[in-house]
C-alpha cells in the first residue's frame, strides 16, 4: 500500500514536511540523534496522525518515508515499503487521544535525561521568566485562550520508569495523564521527554521552554541551589557553598 499524495506538498508546513525540517533542527540541538526521539503531527484538515519511521535516522528522513494514520480506525493510509512505524506510535497515539494533542515530541536530551537521575517523581522548577511559555491547564472563560503559568508558580513535570520497549511505557503514560491532567510533558527516567500541545508550534515552544528550564535546573543543582526554592532563598544557598 503506498498512498503518496498524503505525503507529497509544496507547503512546508504540510506535516510531512514540517516533520523532516523539524527533525533535523531536533538532531542539531542533540535531542534526536543516532535514530532516537520524534515528532508526530495530526495533519490540521484530515486529522490523520504523521508518523516517523522507526530505528531511522530521523534528521535524514524525507516525506515519503512516514507513516500515516486514520485517526478514526486507527488504521495506516500509507505504509513506506521496508518500514516499520515508530515504536513510539501508541504513545503518540496515546496523547491525541487522551489529551487531545495536535503534535507529540518526543527528544532524548541530556537535560531531561539528567533531571530524571536528580529529582524523583516529578521535575519542578519555579519563578523563572520562561515558566510563563508553559501552559497552566486553566482557560480565561472570556477569551477561551489558555492561561500560561505565572513567574511566581512552580512548574512540575512527572517522572515515569523506562522499560525495556516503548509500549511498555503506555500504562505509565495513561496513569500520568489521570494523575496530572494539566501537564504538557512527561519525563521518562534514564530516556528522554515526550511533549505535546494543541499545535506543533505550541509543542516546539514548549518543548524548548522545558529544555530551558530542565538545563538551567541542572546548572542550578550544580550550584546548590535547589529549582523550586523561593525567591531570595537562593542566597543562602550560594552562600552556604561559598563561605
Ligand atoms: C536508540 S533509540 C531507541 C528507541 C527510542 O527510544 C526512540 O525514541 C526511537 O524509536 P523509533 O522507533 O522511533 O526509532
Ligand atoms: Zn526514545
Amino acid at each position: 500500500m503506498s498512498l503518496d499524495s498524503l505525503v507529497y506538498s509544496t507547503d512546508p508546513r504540510h506535516p510531512a514536511n514540517l516533520i523532516c525540517t523539524l527533525c533535523r533542527q531536533f538532531f542539531h540541538n542533540n535531542w534526536c540523534t543516532g535514530t532516537g526521539g520524534g515528532i508526530s503531527i495530526k495533519h490540521p484538515e484530515t486529522d490523520n496522525y504523521f508518523i516517523a519511521p522507526s530505528g531511522v535516522q530521523k534528521e535524514l528522513m524525507d516525506p515519503e518515508d512516514l507513516f500515516v494514520m486514520d485517526s478514526r480506525t486507527q488504521e495506516y493510509l500509507r505504509v513506506p515499503n521496508n518500514l516499520k512505524p515508530s515504536a513510539c506510535t501508541p504513545l503518540f497515539v496515546a496523547c491525541y487521544q487522551h489529551r487531545n494533542a495536535g503534535a507529540v515530541i518526543h527528544t532524548h536530551s541530556q537535560n531531561a535525561v539528567i533531571c530524571s537521575l536528580l529529582f524523583d517523581d516529578e521535575f519542578r522548577i519555579a519563578n523563572i521568566e520562561q515558566i510563563k511559555a508553559i501552559p497552566s491547564g486553566k482557560v480565561d472563560s472570556q477569551t477561551g485562550k489558555a492561561i500560561p503559568l505565572s513567574f511566581y508558580d512552580t512548574l512540575a513535570i512527572p517522572i515515569i520508569e523506562n522499560m525495556a520497549h516503548e509500549d511498555q511505557l503506555i500504562d505509565s503514560l495513561l496513569e500520568t495523564f489521570e494523575k496530572y491532567p494539566h501537564t504538557c510533558a512527561v519525563i521518562v527516567r534514564r530516556h528522554g521527554i515526550f511533549v505535546w500541545g494543541p499545535t506543533i508550534d505550541k509543542a516546539k515552544i514548549f518543548n524548548e521552554a522545558i529544555d530551558y528550564l530542565m538545563e538551567l535546573a541542572v546548572k542550578m543543582h550544580q550550584l546548590g541551589i535547589p529549582p523550586d526554592c523561593a525567591i531570595g532563598e537562593e542566597k543562602k544557598f550560594i552562600t552556604k557553598r561559598f563561605e
